[in-house]
């Protein structure tokens, strides 16, 4: 099993760019299957999610074309199959987005019920309320979401609470619907606005993008498009987070700072300089960090995405802070490992108290999640000695080449199996 070998060494320096927003190209890929045409994107980040959507896609019988550099085609002319089995939903939660663009398309659809995953237990009952309010009869058999419905109709969802992927996925159901559907309370976060830009791009009328009323009239049938995937703003805040704990000073290019103010904020109370265009941010730390609190909400608040990255800055930062995780009832995976490199974190809940230490020393380490294992690399990249982080299959669902990139900038870290 392949493992990340790090030696703590001083400040990243230099330029990183960012690459496409896995919780954007996975929407998108999965909107595929609201037409027959071709729909080809760019700027798609080469990820084990992605790799895992395009076998589903394919195993519903997609054409998926992808010369590895970031373009991929999709064309979903030969549908013959409507089910996403367990062997891949298992691994990507993800999955639950062909629900929707199936199920408006076709008519019906199976897809292997999620379950639960380290951060927390993850219901999708919004997904299914929403899909019964436009006339879907859906049942739930042997660890199956199964829905049917000879063609959705328009109607008015308030969601329960905030849900990225509830939202995704009811806008891609309503969008060939018969009618006007209103979702209300809908998700903010910007992978969310990329997905209804792209949605728009194919022939839908979703109007209220970006707010939380999204108004879709419904369309009989979509076309092909093309559409950049908009640049990962949890990878660039990763990024940005490592460059402050080193204290050192990075530029990141294809970045999408609009869409990562919550972000940008806090490093600017850790006490980095930082500076922004349309798309390119730099930070430079001059100083040891400064402890801040965070608290973690929907967007445009500050995101859980980011959580775990923060838990390691206030680890080695000057002062005590605390950090409250609202969206996920178990995210606090990073914490015992980071106590066992030194850190000073208790928990309490849903609170992490964190006082700061001058210095944290290099273990052996292992994370449960994505986001957690970030911190542990981070954590790496500043501690004394050598950390070895394992399980970093997790790392490649969501990062494209960290090493290389953090290499780049002069981090000591290597894959090694
Ligand atoms: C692929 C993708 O885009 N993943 C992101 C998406 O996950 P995902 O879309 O799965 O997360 P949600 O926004 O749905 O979850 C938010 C909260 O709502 C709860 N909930 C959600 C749906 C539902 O039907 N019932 C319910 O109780 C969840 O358990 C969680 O406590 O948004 C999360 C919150 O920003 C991010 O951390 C993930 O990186
Ligand atoms: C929680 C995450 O992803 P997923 O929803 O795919 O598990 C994440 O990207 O941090």
């Amino acid at each position: 099993m392949e493992k990340l070998h790090i030696r703590g060494n001083g400040p990243l320096n230099g330029e990183i760019r960012v690459s496409g927003a896995k919780n954007a190209a996975l929407p998108i890929l999965c909107a595929s299957l609201l037409t027959a045409d071709t729909l080809k994107l760019s700027n798609v980040p080469m990820l084990r999610d992605v790799s895992t959507t395009q076998k589903l896609l394919q195993g519903m019988g997609a054409r998926v074309m992808t010369d590895n550099v970031h373009e991929v085609e999709i064309t979903a002319a030969g549908i013959n199959n409507l089910v996403a089995p367990y062997d891949l939903v298992k691994t990507m939660r993800a999955s639950i987005l062909v629900l929707g663009p199936t199920l408006a398309r076709f008519g019906e659809a199976t897809v292997s019920l999620p379950g639960g995953c380290a951060i927390g237990s993850r219901p999708i009952e919004q997904h299914i309320k929403g899909l019964v309010a436009m006339g879907a009869e859906v049942s739930i058999e042997h660890g199956y979401v199964k829905a049917q419905a000879k063609r959705l109709r328009g109607a008015k969802v308030v969601m329960d609470m905030v849900t990225v992927t509830g939202t995704e996925n009811l806008l891609m159901a309503a969008v060939l619907a018969e009618g006007t559907t209103v979702l209300e309370n809908a998700a903010r976060e910007p992978e969310v606005t990329d997905l209804a830009l792209c949605l728009n791009a194919m022939g839908a009328k979703i109007s209220g993008i970006g707010s939380d009323r999204l108004v879709i009239e419904g369309v009989e049938r979509l076309h092909g498009a093309e559409h950049a995937v908009m640049p990962d703003r949890i990878e660039a805040g990763t990024f940005l987070v490592a460059a402050a704990a080193t204290r050192g000073h990075v530029v990141l290019r294809n970045a999408a700072p609009k869409s990562m103010e919550a972000v940008l904020d806090k490093l600017v109370e850790t006490g980095a300089v930082v500076e922004a265009g349309d798309d390119w941010i730099s930070l430079d730390m001059k100083r040891r960090p400064k402890a801040v609190n965070v608290r973690t909400l929907p967007y445009p608040a500050f995101p859980t995405d980011m959580q775990a990255q923060f838990m390691t800055l206030n680890a080695i930062a000057d002062g005590a802070a605390m950090v409250t995780e609202t969206i996920f009832e178990n995210r606090f995976m990073h914490v015992p490992e980071l106590n066992r490199m030194g850190a000073n974190i208790e928990t309490e809940g849903n609170t992490a108290v964190i006082k700061g230490v001058e210095r944290l020393s290099g273990a052996t380490v292992m994370a449960t999640d994505l986001r957690a294992s970030a911190s542990l690399v981070i954590a790496g990249l500043v501690a004394d000695g050598e950390t070895i982080v394992d399980r970093i299959y997790h790392l490649d669902r969501g990062y494209e080449h960290i090493e290389k990139k953090l290499g780049a900038v002069g981090a000591h870290i290597e894959r090694i199996s």
